[in-house]
Parts: C-alpha cells; structure tokens; sequence
C-alpha cells in the first residue's frame, strides 16, 4: 500500500514483468520527440525505436526476410538484435520519399502510354525504355540494393525477388510493365509502412493530454506559468478550473470534479479533495486545485502507460510467431514454383518461353506475403491501444490473444472485490468486560502502535480508527511518548497479521488462524467471531503472552460494479471463485454479495497459488484478478494476471500481472475477453482474406492469365484492406 502515485506503478520492464527488459534509455531522454506526432515523423520514430528496443520493433517481417513495410523492410531478418544501429539506416535507404514514388508513377504510367501510342521503330522503343529504366531506378535503387545484398547472403527477401522479377520482366519485352511494377510496389510500401506506423504511434496522443507547461510557485510565493519539464518533484502546481493537470501530484488545496479518462478510460467525474491523487492528462472541471508535484515529467502515470503499450507491441503475439514461420516457409516455396513453372510449363504444357517465363515472375511477385505479414501487428497495435484507452493497460500481444480461451477467473477480495479500504466497525476489550477503564486505554494503545507500522488496509483501518480516538480523549498527552519507535522487533507475518514488543511485552495483532496457532483460541472466541463474519467483517485479534486482549471488526464494502462484472463473466461461460486471505466465513458472505458461487478463505499466498493451479486443471484456462502483495505469486502463475491499478494497489501486484485495470472496475476483465475474441476474429478475416488473394492470382497465374502489375495491385489492395481492417479495432469500445 504505498500512498503516491508514482510508487504505486507497475515499472515497465522490471524484474518479474512480463515485458521485455526495458532498454536503457527511460521515455525521459526522448522529450523533444515525444509531443511532436502530428507531422509526419516516419523517421523520427522509427530511429527513435531501432535504438530503444532490443527487439525488432513490432516489425512484420519473417525470419525469411520479407521486406514488407512497417518502417523496417528487414530484409537482414536475424541480423536485428545483432545490428539495430546500421539497419535503421538502411531500412529508409530502401524506400524513396513521396516525391519519388510520385515521379516514378509518372514516369511509369509515360512508359505505359508510350509503348501503347508510340510509332513503331528502334528510337522510339528506345526512348521508351529509358523511360521506364528512369521509373525503376528512381522508385526501386533501394530495392534493389537490399535485394543484392540479401542474394548475397544467400537470402529470399521479397526484396530479391521483385528485383529478379522486374528485371526478368524488362528484359522479356514487359518494360513498361516492369516500371509500373516497381513503382506501385514501392508506393505500396510506403502506404503500408505510414498505415503501421500511425497505429504503432497513436498511443502517443495521449501524451498530448498533459499540457507543457504548468502555474508553479515560487519561492516569491506567486504562481507562474513555466515549462512542465521544469517542474521538479515536491513543487506546487496550481491547475484552473476546466484545465489539464500537467503533472501526477497529490492534492493539497481545493475540492473539485476530475475527469481522469485518460488514465483509466473511465469519464465519470471522481470527486477529488486535499490528500487525493491526481494524474497528468486529467481534466480538472469545477474548482481551482493546488498540488504537490509526486513524478516529473517523462515520469508521469500516462508516460508510463504509454510506454508500457509500446513494449507491449514489441512483444510478439502468438499468431503473429506463426504467421512469421508461415511466411518464412510461403515465400522460397512461391519461388521453387516459378522455377517449376518458367522451366515446365514450356516443357509440358507447350507454353511458349516468354510466356512461362512471364507467369514465373508473376509469381515472383506473388511471392510477397505483404499482407499476410502486415495483418497480425496492425491488428494487435490497434487493439492494444484501444484497450490502454479504456484502461486496460494489456503488457503484450501474447494476453491480449490468450483472454478468449479464459474458462476461469479467480479473484481476490480485499480491494479486487470489495474497495480494499475497510473502516473499524467495532472493538472491544477480552475476555469481555474484564478490562478496567486504565487496560481499555492501554490496550488500545498497544494496538493502535502495531497498526501504524502495518501497510495492511486490515491494520490501516485499526490504525485510523484508534488513532481518531486516541487524538480526542484524554489519553492525548500520553500518545507523543508512546511514539511509533515505542515498538520493538516490528515483524509481518504474511497472510497473518504483525507482531512486535511494546514495553519489552511481545504483542501479535493477527487473525484467528495465527491466535489459533499460538494455542489461545477458545468457543466463546471463536463464536464471536463468528457473528461479525456473517456479516461479511474481518475480525483482528490483538494478544500478548497470555491471550487475545482485544477484538476488532473492519468492514469493507462491495465495488458497485462487482455484481455486474460477476454476471458478464458468467454469461462468457467464465467461472468465478474468490481466493482470499480472510476467514471463510467471511469470504463466503462477500462472495454471496457479489454473485459467486465458490469461495475459498483463510488462504495464505502460497495457498493462493495452489487453489489456482487447481483450478487450472479443473477449469482449464485460469486469470487471476488481485491487488495485494499476497497476491502476486498467484498473478504469476495465472495463464492472465490481472492487477487492479487504481487507488490502493501495491506495485507488486502491478508488476507482476499481464493486464492492469487502471480504473479499478472489475467489467474490465470481461471486457478483456471480449476484446480478445473480437482481434481474434480480425485477425483470422485478415489472415484468410490474405491468403485467398494469393490463391486466386496462383489459379490465374496457373492458367496463363494473370498480369504482373494486376498481382501488385492485388498485393497491394490485400494489404490496405487488412490495414483497414486492423485499425477498426482501434475505435473499439468495450461493453458499454
Ligand atoms: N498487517 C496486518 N495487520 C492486520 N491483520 C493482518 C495483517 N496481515 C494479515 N492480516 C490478517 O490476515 C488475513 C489475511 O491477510 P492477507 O493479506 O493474506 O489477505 P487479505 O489481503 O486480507 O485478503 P485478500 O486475500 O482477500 O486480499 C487478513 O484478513 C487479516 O485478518
Ligand atoms: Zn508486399
């Protein structure tokens, strides 16, 4: 339970995450880039990425060495962790500006005309091709560059083969056919490669929210406007009403309405006063806010879910590791049967050379699985970023496509089901009535030190709660002497409670499992506890040598939307069960409340963990929904961990999950596997819908009738239909 904000956040990349290792430089070193993506920053980024990230950047192309688009035409497939510094460079080398592909495209459709209206005769047809000779060397220099250089490795990028194939063509008589080839190619590559790019990069907008500047005061006491970079922690931001906060802080004057849907998706307003946290990119609506500055800027909240996206679209999904090795395999297979087909057709079939020869580099071009490739990171990105817009912050591809096949969900109480902020409901001194006025006083004190050293919500609301009490009686003057160093040998005790020595009096506050170990439970006990936990209480038990001294009830209360997220779950067919740390008793009052049907209590971590994987192999495919350190091995182990992110959660659970719900509401987690199956289901359009392009031009090439500039074309079309297609997800909505 940590109290700011920026403590409270999963790190990206560190240790336990299931993100990649987070290369050294922080989203901070890159400033300057990080507000400027309204232009177009092709390059920028790109080079931004090739140098932040160990991995290919959600780059397309198969090991084989597809050089399909993406800003990244890879056409040295294994050579990218190896060598990311030079490949950035050669990656644009490959493709020409607009002004290029724009000319080539002219030139081309010149060449085109050319050898249709020109006047027969050696000058003319010369003339004619250098025309189209100038359309590929102005479109394809690239090209061909990566192609020679791929050949020479022994390599089949695409990028070999369109250079085979365009200059097979222009030396089989197809010249202008071969300009206008390269040139629609490259435009093609170019398409694809900005279309990838905007989906990769439009997480990025949300950065735009947070303004760059902020009212700070200084030292004169006057507020005064100044870059929010500039901003160092601890500093006072004042934010007028209907303007955005700069910078995550905590509140520490005025009262206002917030909109933090940047944050967790959510646009309800949350009312917010002094002590409360708010986030860079918010909207204060209704009153002027003062804050204290809690994380500088490149540090921020919305920073860090913007930078967890983007290494989440580095990760590999699933179907985009299988695409990979199918297009690693599709590829030299297109070629070994143009081969076929130039040497056997003439042979067999009686083909006339050119012609066959014709049809192969056809299918040389065909060879391209542009869109195949291209579908599967377009489609993820999209819905990865949706997702961080609705405040699901997914860690990578690999969650997003295993949600559909949930059939579990296990979810802890204490702050998944319920708020995680219980308040004291009742104490009282035991035995009952035994204690005179001066132990009821003393024993409160002794409870109250303990509490106060404890991060549990359980010791937090004892904490409280006597601590208000103890501030207005008369025992006032005595609490300044018993400060919090009067406790001596402070240890947790996991999945139990605290012990530590007051006085040189060894003390435990706990619950009954640990008073029960210690031997000093007893009926009467144990049925007083009884009646808080029907009511859904936690009952904690502070004890010294000799017996449980005093019994405290804390209440917590349901998340609103806890029943209706139980329901949605339900009706995908999803199993709940809570997995919970409190007694049974009470657990199963919660869950009753909630809508579950099975409930496990008095469960220590490790408990946790084998309650789970016993589900896994009961239920199957099992998510684990948890905001507690005691939760984390679960999390780990779940086939998805799911961390609630808002108010109260520990960093730990947050590291350690697949999915974090920044705004706390549980229909997230449906909402989750609603997503996944709607990628699922984009993904697989794409997928056929790319594969039958190829297949129809096979059949057309197979009957002699298929053109080379109609294969481009068709490439081309398959690609930005799939590119469509994938960036509709990103106007995904979830449930509501
Ligand atoms: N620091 C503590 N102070 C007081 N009680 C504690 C403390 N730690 C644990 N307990 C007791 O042990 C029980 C189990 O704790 P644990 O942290 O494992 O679960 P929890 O967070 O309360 O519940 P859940 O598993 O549903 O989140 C608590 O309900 C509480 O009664
Ligand atoms: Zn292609």
């Amino acid at each position: 339970m940590n109290s700011t904000p920026h403590s409270r956040w999963p790190l990206p990349g560190a240790q336990g995450t299931a993100l990649p290792p987070t290369p050294p430089a922080p989203l901070a070193a890159h400033p300057p880039h990080d507000h400027d993506h309204d232009h177009d920053h092709d390059h920028d980024h790109d080079h931004d990425h090739d140098h932040r990230t160990p991995a290919p950047v959600a780059s397309a192309c198969a090991p084989a060495g597809c050089g399909c688009s993406h800003g990244s035409s890879h056409s040295d497939g294994d050579g990218h962790g190896a060598d990311d510094g030079n490949h950035a460079g050669h990656d644009h080398g490959a493709l020409p500006g607009w002004a290029r592909v724009g000319a080539a495209l002219a030139l081309a459709l010149l060449a085109e005309l050319w050898h249709l209206f020109a006047p027969a005769g050696h000058t003319w047809q010369a003339a004619g091709m250098a025309l189209a000779a100038a359309a590929i060397a102005l479109s394809g220099l690239g090209i061909y560059r990566s192609g020679l250089r791929d050949l020479a490795r022994l390599r089949l990028g695409i990028h070999a083969l369109m250079a085979v194939a365009v200059t097979g063509a222009f030396l089989i008589g197809q010249w202008p056919e071969a300009a206008m080839v390269m040139a629609l190619y490259v435009a093609a590559e170019r398409i694809e490669d900005g279309a990838m790019d905007r989906a990769r990069h439009a997480i990025r907008q949300l950065l735009a929210l947070a303004p760059d500047s902020a009212d700070m005061q200084g030292s004169d006491g006057q507020f005064q406007r100044v870059p929010a970079r500039s901003v160092p922690l601890g500093a006072t931001v004042r934010i007028a009403p209907g303007a955005r906060v700069p910078l995550d802080g905590t509140i520490t004057r005025g009262h206002s309405a917030v909109n933090q849907a940047p944050i967790t998706g959510e646009s309800a307003l949350a009312d917010k006063g002094p002590g409360k946290p708010l986030y860079a990119g918010s909207i204060n609506t209704t009153g002027e806010l003062d804050m204290r500055v809690t994380s500088a800027a490149g540090q921020t909240t919305l920073d860090r879910i913007v930078h967890a996206v983007e290494q989440a679209q580095v990760s590999r999904a699933p179907t985009q590791r299988f695409i990979d090795r199918f297009a690693a395999l599709y590829t030299p297979t297109v070629l070994v049967l143009a081969v076929a087909l130039a040497v056997g057709a003439p042979l067999l079939l009686d083909w006339g050379w050119r012609d066959a020869l014709y049809q192969a580099l056809v299918l040389l071009v065909m060879a391209c699985p542009c869109a195949l490739v291209i579908a599967t990171p377009v489609t993820v990105v999209s819905a990865l970023t949706a997702a961080a817009r609705h405040g699901i912050l997914i860690k990578g591809g690999s969650a997003l496509e295993a949600a559909r096949h949930l059939r579990a969900v296990a979810l802890d109480k204490t702050g998944t089901l319920t708020h995680g902020q219980p308040t004291l409901v009742a104490w009282q001194t035991w035995p009952e009535g035994a204690a005179s006025a001066t132990q009821h006083t003393a024993t409160a004190q002794a409870a109250l030190l303990l509490a106060a050293r404890s991060d549990h919500p359980v010791s937090r609301a004892i904490a409280q709660a006597l601590q208000a009490g103890a501030g207005s009686a008369a025992a006032r003057h005595t609490a300044p002497t018993l400060s919090a160093d009067a406790v001596e040998h402070f240890t947790a005790l996991p999945g139990r409670g605290v012990q530590g020595h007051i006085n040189g009096q060894p003390l435990v506050l706990g619950n009954l499992r640990l008073v029960q170990e210690r031997g000093q439970s007893s009926p009467a006990l144990e049925a007083a506890l009884a009646q808080h936990a029907e009511q859904g209480r936690s009952v904690t038990l502070l004890a010294d040598a000799h017996g449980v001294r005093a019994l405290f009830a804390v209440a917590d209360t349901l998340r609103a939307h806890a029943p209706e997220a139980i329901a949605q779950l339900q009706a995908l067919g999803i199993t709940t069960v809570v997995l919970s740390g409190d007694n049974l008793a009470t657990v199963q009052a919660i869950a009753r409340e909630a809508g579950i049907l099975e409930a496990r209590g008095a469960l220590l971590p490790e408990d946790k963990l084998n309650a789970l994987a016993e589900m896994q192999q009961r239920l199957g495919a099992t998510a684990m929904v948890g905001d507690g350190i005691n939760d984390a091995p679960a999390l780990a182990r779940a086939d998805i961990g799911f961390a609630m992110g808002g108010n109260g959660s520990t960093g730990m659970a947050m590291e350690t999950a697949t999915v974090v719900l920044m705004s706390d509401d549980l229909r997230r987690v449906a909402d989750t596997v609603g997503l996944s199956r709607r990628t699922h289901r984009v993904l697989w359009q794409n997928i056929a819908f790319a594969l039958g392009v190829k297949v129809l031009f096979f059949g057309l090439a197979l009957a002699g009738s298929a053109t080379l500039w109609m294969a481009v074309l068709a490439d081309m079309g398959a690609s930005l239909l799939v590119v469509a297609n994938g960036l509709r997800l990103r106007r995904w909505r979830g449930q509501r």
